[in-house]
């Protein structure tokens, strides 16, 4: 009769557990070890998102079933229990791996939890969904007035897991508007398709977040917000250079410590920018931009590297130096770097631009940290992992002279142990392309995308001249301003 009890208790707690799990707040944990965990690949192929989800109702069922059989079998009840957690580990692998059907995900998408939405004019014909409220009304006005139903996810949690997105695509939805820190691969575009769905874009110009190989497979067009946060991406790449130049952030917390006890030959020294040679790493856009800034405004010489020539930049730069010498000073300079090393040993001050890719996957390493100037300036402003972040931490501790200012982290939103101890790093939370007019801009250009696949309109023919979909006084073209995968899609181009 003892054993009896202890037994039915055991498995009550288990399924108190379950439901626990299942229900509430524990659920959060689960999220939380599973994204952790799917970053290292070998899990990746398994252990997604969904799978405690499918996991926690496989459990649940087999400990409901084990009260029904252990009124048969009364005695080995706990182990009949491991057994069964194991065999639901198993199912529900299985069940998501290899039975990526519409059921699974139907049954996915029923067990997420409701995700908030607000929705703008609910009888519209196409469904958009965005999966967070966006800055600006251009944007919202251009798709209600375009017959879109939009919902917008109103979720307080900064990052939407895959369920979460899963949930708000539901059965049907035309398109949907991302963020860059969402995972946009397999899962979704094949959630997006089965909802009908052909049009996706990021509100971000960099989309090393979206898989557009699956996106291709499943024929989803994918969007991108270029030029609209060039210049203000530049100018926070710029502020960053000159307080770390100038020592800014220090300088403000010994003010604000009550340190300040009088003016002093050495409080403060830091670096002077004229005359002192700028390196780019990747002359695109908002490479260009900020080489433009830095020469023009503080006569720096310029050296980049770029897989491609920098023309129209070049060309700037040797226009300001005829200038500069017909004004008797002395004229600026510029040299396309024939491989990124040289640019690391010739430059005072050195910031990042590339697209993060493969390629430029912790670009910058222990070896290649080393080879730049003891006290040279390096800013990030374009992905975290373009840096090694654990090498920039150990080459700041030893070279305190070495400064960094850094928009971008390698584990966003996390920092690399130690870095946020050190004085000679400037930290601030991807804000780059965070002006007023710029977000505005990157939601509507977000927004046009997908309204312009969803609409058919061919792809706009040069996506670094995005401003006629800018200007407010005026109906956009009917174009999708950016769509990356344009090409592979055999999307027709604008002839406007
Ligand atoms: N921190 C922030 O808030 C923001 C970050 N970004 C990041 O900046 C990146 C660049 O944006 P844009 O200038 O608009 O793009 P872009 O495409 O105009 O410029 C990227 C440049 O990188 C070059 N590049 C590619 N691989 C390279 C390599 N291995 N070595 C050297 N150069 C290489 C390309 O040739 C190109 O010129 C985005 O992809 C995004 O990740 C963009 C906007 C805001
Ligand atoms: O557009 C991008 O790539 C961004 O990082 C936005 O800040």
């Amino acid at each position: 009769m003892r054993l009896r009890l202890s037994y039915t208790r055991t498995s009550l707690c288990l399924s108190s557990l379950c439901h626990a799990l299942f229900l509430g707040d524990l659920y959060e944990l689960h999220r939380h070890f599973t994204t952790w965990i799917s970053k290292y690949s070998f899990f990746k192929w398994s252990w997604h998102g969904h799978v405690p989800n499918v996991f926690l109702f496989c459990f649940m069922f087999f400990v409901v079933s084990g009260y029904v059989v252990r009124l048969v079998i009364d005695a080995h009840l706990l182990l009949f229990l491991l057994v069964q957690f194991h065999l639901s580990i198993i199912l529900a692998r299985y069940t998501y791996t290899y039975c990526n059907t519409p059921s699974t995900h139907t049954l996915v998408a029923f067990m997420a939890k409701p995700v908030s939405i607000e929705v703008w004019n609910p009888n519209g014909k196409y469904r958009v969904v965005s999966t967070k409220p966006m800055p600006g009304t251009r944007w919202i006005n251009l798709l209600i007035q375009n017959d879109c139903r939009l919902e917008i996810c109103t979720e307080k949690k900064t990052i939407l897991s895959i369920e979460d997105i899963i949930a708000l695509i539901g059965d049907k939805c035309d398109g949907v508007i991302g963020q860059l820190t969402e995972d946009w691969g397999e899962e979704l575009f094949s959630a997006l398709s089965r909802a009908g769905g052909k049009a996706f874009s990021n509100m971000a110009v960099g989309y090393n977040n979206v898989d557009v190989d699956a996106a291709n497979k499943y024929g989803v067009a994918v969007g991108n917000t270029p030029g609209v946060l060039t210049e203000t991406t530049a100018e926070l790449a710029a502020s960053l250079s000159l307080a770390a130049a100038r020592r800014i952030v220090e300088a403000d917390e010994f003010m604000r410590a009550g340190l300040y006890d009088g003016w002093l030959p050495h409080l403060f020294v830091g670096n002077l920018l004229k005359g002192q040679t700028v390196g780019v790493i990747g002359a695109g856009r908002i490479g260009s931009a900020y080489a433009r800034m830095m020469v023009e405004g503080f006569k720096m010489n310029l050296i980049y590297y770029d897989l491609y020539q920098a023309t129209r930049l070049e060309k700037f730069v040797t226009a300001y130096a005829a200038f500069l010498k017909a004004s008797g000073e002395t004229p600026v300079t510029w040299k396309r770097a024939s491989s990124m090393d040289e640019v690391l040993q010739e430059a005072d001050m050195i910031s990042l631009h590339p697209v993060l890719d493969k390629t430029t996957y912790h670009l910058v390493n222990k070896e290649r940290l080393a080879k730049m100037k003891k006290e040279a300036i390096l800013i990030n402003c374009s992905r975290g992992p373009v840096i090694d972040e654990v090498a920039l931490v150990e080459h700041l501790k030893h070279n305190p002279m070495f400064r960094v200012g850094l928009d971008v982290f390698e584990d966003e939103p996390h920092m690399k142990p130690g870095l946020s101890e050190l004085k000679n790093a400037i930290v601030v939370p991807h804000i780059a392309s965070a002006s007023k007019w710029t977000r505005e801009g990157m939601a509507t250009l977000a927004a046009l995308n997908v309204l312009g696949k969803i609409k058919r309109y061919p792809v706009w023919f040069d996506s670094n001249r995005v401003e006629p979909f800018l200007n407010e006084n005026s109906q956009p073209p009917a174009a999708c301003p950016s769509i990356v995968n344009a090409k592979a899609l055999g999307l027709p181009t604008s002839k406007l």
